[in-house]
């Protein structure tokens, strides 16, 4: 059995992790729960990991920490991928068998939703045991449980009554092949449809209105031609009674917007560019260009082309006609009447690419900036020139609004829905289409009181990194009512209307109250049928009279009461953890409906938001296949390996790619860190000396350290420092003493490693718990507490003294690489009194603001070299390293300081060691200076 395995089950045996109600102070943590439709891949690693860490160092510190878990089935991404297995989709079967290694046998059956989600549930169990999650598992469940639906169907019914779920009609992103709405996590790369909106403006022609669809209406005045894409194929189709010309593509899309679409005939995109149109606005008749730019997988596959303000316009008009003149539409002042073309000369755009630059670079000027011409205006028809004469002068944006309600009142335009950010592909691979859907369920996140709780929430919340606090502001503004059933998956039906079923970022916003009572619902057989809405209303809720609920629902006061005071002792959740793909979505949701449903001393506290594991460049992803499996990692590397390796890839909010060469370093400093733990018996030494109170010195201000490292999540910093910075410190340790030609001092060391085990322990607790055991320590370090720091043993001068020695050792190694010869002896010599009496004014003066030159008028030096030394002694006192300043200034005698460190002086660099003053004689001879704490040395 391996060191891992032996640990997780004697933790298991001894139910080190298992929470209970106790006297202590509490802190719940929670990771959002894993959707298993795959097993896990080290991108999940990180995610865990570090709420893991944070978990036991929590513990550590003495707190009754409660870490639960559960298993998310509900909704499409499970369906979604039991569909691609039973379709042979060949990609994911290779995935299964290559990569997850997962038997042939196994396979077929993974094609059974329910099959797939209990093997993978138990499959990323089997990977958060091996990877030592410190998980109470009793409270484990399943969103398809019935108690938990009972739960559910509570929250629901309690949002309704609050007046925040809604039924209405309103645009969602929509699989057209499945016809399911599709959220972020729906979609290959976690893309969240962005919907817009693109304004339709008819432009009569003799084979139907051409709807050019635009994002800025107010340039209406200055279309010069149409485009369409002559390559493409478009029909003739009649959209709410009028005869209109659409790309394929479009009439398809927009058939789940607008009811009935009758494609009447095709066209080609060719046979268009034969005909002329009729701007519906200024009445001038214009021609139908071909262009390759223009998409027809992008609202109505044609373009209104304005060269005076599109950068795209008037490069490709320019190609295909020299005679048609730009028309000014808006003024910009520091530009021409033509932006477009101003900014197209200047900077000579290459491609597409650069096109769309200075497309988004024009379409902000002239936003922030621009006012409508009144000569474009004029340009309109009679009928209309009075109505729109009000828009002249005005800003585009107010000019954009005020011509947008004039087309569609006047029958002239009409509005569509677009993804913004498209292509979005659903998982099942088709692209999303934005969907009006009628008369849906939806959570109404953009209700302004529900808005108002969800900032006030937020403003209390601890944010780690707190960098993330802007991107959830952003996003709690930016949601707006979204769609909240489906009519296909796994789930618990809508209460109300059983014909839905609640989806799966609907009802996973507040499940961390579930776990608080999960375990006792079990150990009490509690039934759904019991688990009324009065029953959750008084245990969550304290509402209603305990012997009326009792007498109900046939569950004993006693039981009752103990549920509550679970619940209330558990609750607030402290923290919340996830990668950070989740801000915009379930985080967001997590927050909104805590707030919408529990009183404010129950809000959450904290969310804690990891950067993503990255795979070649984008987020390692079930959906987009690009994974490497945890648990296999694991095998090859061992949990602690991975655990340290996941959690100082890179600082906790940003992305990291995870890489062998960076196991094989932790790997090599753990082994390294056994090794040291494992030879404690055999150190016979007794001194204490230098280097003992260097080691003690090192292993308190350490200490000191980690903990505000450890309590601000900073793990690659913290690891640095436990890892990686003590063991350095031990080996530095081991030198110093067998430089003096001793044994190391075998109770210092015991001290040391036995606190040093500790440090580890939340990050390697499976060596560490072997470590602890073997060093005759009783329990488990898991549950032990973090090391105190005594400040009397922080000997900073100490510390500093012999990073001076260091800095000898490494100037007598860099001459000897330059030396030619085979030198026996290093002579140091010692800057004298008067120098160092000089360097202090310097430093003095440079604190001060002071300079080279009021330096010099304090000293007046008497000749040209008094004032060569003031100047050199000056410039070394600006290039000081700060430890050294801080040497100097607590005062040390440079000649003793450098007798103490003679041994190891010695014994690094392999030469005799003399120690001398410096004197002029020496700077003849040598041409080297001494300065205080920078000798000059000289080898023979
Ligand atoms: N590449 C990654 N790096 C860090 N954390 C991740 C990564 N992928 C998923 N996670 C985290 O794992 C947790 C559970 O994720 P979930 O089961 O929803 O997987 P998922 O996001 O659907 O996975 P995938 O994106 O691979 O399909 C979430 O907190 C999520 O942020």
């Amino acid at each position: 059995m391996s060191i891992g395995e032996k640990w997780q089950k004697k933790w298991k045996e001894s139910k080190i992790f298992e929470a209970n109600v106790d006297s202590r102070e509490k802190f719940y943590t929670t990771v959002a729960f894993p959707y298993p439709n795959s097993p896990f891949h080290l991108g999940h690693g990180r995610t865990y990991v570090t709420a893991d860490i944070y978990a036991r160092y929590m513990r550590m510190k003495g707190y009754n920490v409660l870490f639960p878990m559960g298993f998310h089935y509900t909704g499409t991404p499970i369906i979604t991928m039991a569909d691609d297995v039973a379709k042979g989709e060949k990609e994911v079967i290779d995935i299964f068998k290559n990569i997850y290694e997962i038997p042939d046998q196994v396979i077929p059956k993974l094609s059974d939703p329910l099959f797939m989600a209990n093997y993978f549930k138990d499959d990323i169990k089997k990977a958060m045991d091996e990877m030592g999650l410190s998980i109470d598992w009793r409270r484990e469940f399943t969103t398809i449980d019935p108690e938990f639906s009972s739960f559910i169907v509570w929250q629901f019914n309690t949002l309704q009554k609050r007046g925040f779920v809604v039924k209405d009609t309103h645009p969602v992103g929509w699989c057209p092949v499945h016809h399911l709405p599709v959220g972020m996590h729906d979609t290959k790369g976690d893309m969240e449809p962005d919907i817009g909106e693109y304004t339709l403006i008819f432009f009569e022609s003799k084979s139907g209105y051409l709807p050019a669809a635009t994002l800025r209406p107010e340039t209406i005045f200055g279309v010069v031609a149409i485009w369409v894409n002559p390559k493409e194929k478009y029909v003739i189709a009649e959209v709410k009674g009028r005869k209109v010309i659409l790309s394929e593509r479009s009439a398809f899309k927009l058939t789940f917007q607008i009811d009935n679409i009758k494609v009447l005939e095709k066209i080609s995109g060719s046979e268009l560019t034969k005909i002329t149109a009729i701007n519906p606005v200024t009445g001038d008749t214009i021609p139908i260009l071909g262009a390759d730019f223009v998409d027809v997988n992008t609202a109505t596959g044609i373009v209104m082309s304005v060269p005076a303000h599109a950068p795209f316009d008037y490069f490709y008009l320019k190609k295909v006609s020299s005679s048609i003149r730009p028309i000014a539409v808006v003024q910009v002042d520091g530009y021409n009447e033509f932006p477009a073309v101003e900014l197209v000369e200047k900077s000579n755009p290459k491609n597409d690419t650069d096109l769309k630059k200075l497309t988004e670079q024009l379409y902000r000027i002239e936003y922030n900036k621009g006012r409508m011409r009144k000569d474009a205006i004029e340009r309109s028809k009679e009928e209309f020139r009075s109505e729109l004469g009000s828009v002249i002068g005005i800003s585009v944006p107010e000019a954009r609004k005020s011509i947008t309600d004039f087309l569609i009142s006047h029958g002239l335009g009409d509005k569509i829905y677009e993804i913004m950010n498209k292509p979005v592909y659903c998982r099942c691979g088709n692209e999303v289409v934005v969907k009006i859907l009628k008369d849906q369920w939806f959570l109404d996140y953009g209700n302004p009181e529900w808005k108002a709780l969800v900032r006030k929430l937020v403003s209390k919340m601890r944010l780690v990194p707190d960098e993330v606090r802007k991107d959830f502001e952003y996003s709690i503004e930016w949601l707006q009512k979204r769609a909240c059933a489906r009519t296909r998956g796994l789930g618990t039906p809508l209460p109300w209307d059983k014909k839905w079923i609640i989806e799966s970022l609907s009802d996973s916003t507040i499940y961390m109250a579930y776990y608080t009572i999960a375990h006792k619902i079990k150990a009490y057989k509690l039934r759904a049928s019991q688990m009324t809405f009065d029953f959750w209303d008084y245990v969550l809720l304290g509402k209603g009279d305990i012997n009326d609920i009792s007498k109900l629902t046939g569950i004993s006061i006693d039981v009752l009461q103990q549920l509550r005071s679970e619940f209330m002792y558990w609750y607030p959740l402290d923290m919340r953890h996830s990668g950070s793909d989740l801000i915009p979505n379930h985080l967001s949701f997590f927050i909104f409906n805590h707030a919408a449903i529990f009183p404010e001393d129950l809000w959450p506290r904290g969310i804690a938001v990891n950067g993503l594991v990255l795979y070649e460049g984008k987020k390692m992803s079930k959906s987009l296949r690009n994974i490497i499996p945890l648990r296999k990692t694991i095998r090859i590397y061992g949990p602690d390996v991975i655990r340290i390796t996941l959690s100082s890839l890179s600082d906790m909010g940003s992305e990291a790619n995870f890489t062998d060469a960076a196991a094989k370093s932790v790997m090599d400093s753990l082994k390294r860190f056994y090794e040291i733990a494992s030879s404690i018996s055999s150190f016979n030494g007794n001194e204490l000396g230098f280097a003992e109170k260097w080691l003690m010195s090192r292993l308190n201000s350490s200490i000191k350290q980690s903990i505000s490292l450890m309590d601000n999540m900073r793990f690659r910093d913290a690891n640095n420092l436990i890892l990686f910075g003590l063991l350095s410190d031990v080996n530095e340790y081991m030198e110093m003493v067998k430089a003096e030609g001793r044994d190391p001092n075998g109770s210092i060391l015991r001290d040391f490693v036995i606190a040093w085990t500790r440090l580890l322990a939340p990050f390697a607790p499976h060596i560490a718990e072997e470590v602890w055991n073997a060093l005759g320590n009783s329990g488990f370090v898991s549950v032990s507490r973090w090391p105190n720091y005594d400040e009397s043993n922080i000997d900073l001068k100490l510390e500093l003294e012999h990073e001076y020695h260091k800095e000898i050792i490494d100037d007598i190694r860099s001459i000897l690489n330059v030396y030619k010869g085979n030198p026996k002896i290093a002579t140091i010599y010692v800057a004298n009194t008067s120098e160092h009496t000089l360097l202090m004014d310097a430093l003095k003066t440079t604190a001060g603001g002071g300079t080279l030159k009021t330096f010099m008028s304090s000293h007046r030096p008497k000749n040209k070299e008094e004032a060569k030394e003031l100047q050199d002694i000056f410039e070394y006192a600006t290039e000081m390293s700060d430890s050294k300043k801080k040497l100097l200034l607590l005062g040390v005698d440079e000649e003793v300081l450098l007798k103490e460190g003679l041994p190891l002086i010695k014994y690094k660099t392999g030469l005799d060691i003399e120690v001398q003053k410096y004197s002029d004689e020496i700077m003849r001879k040598y041409k080297k200076e001494s300065f205080p704490l920078r000798p000059s040395i000289v080898l023979s």
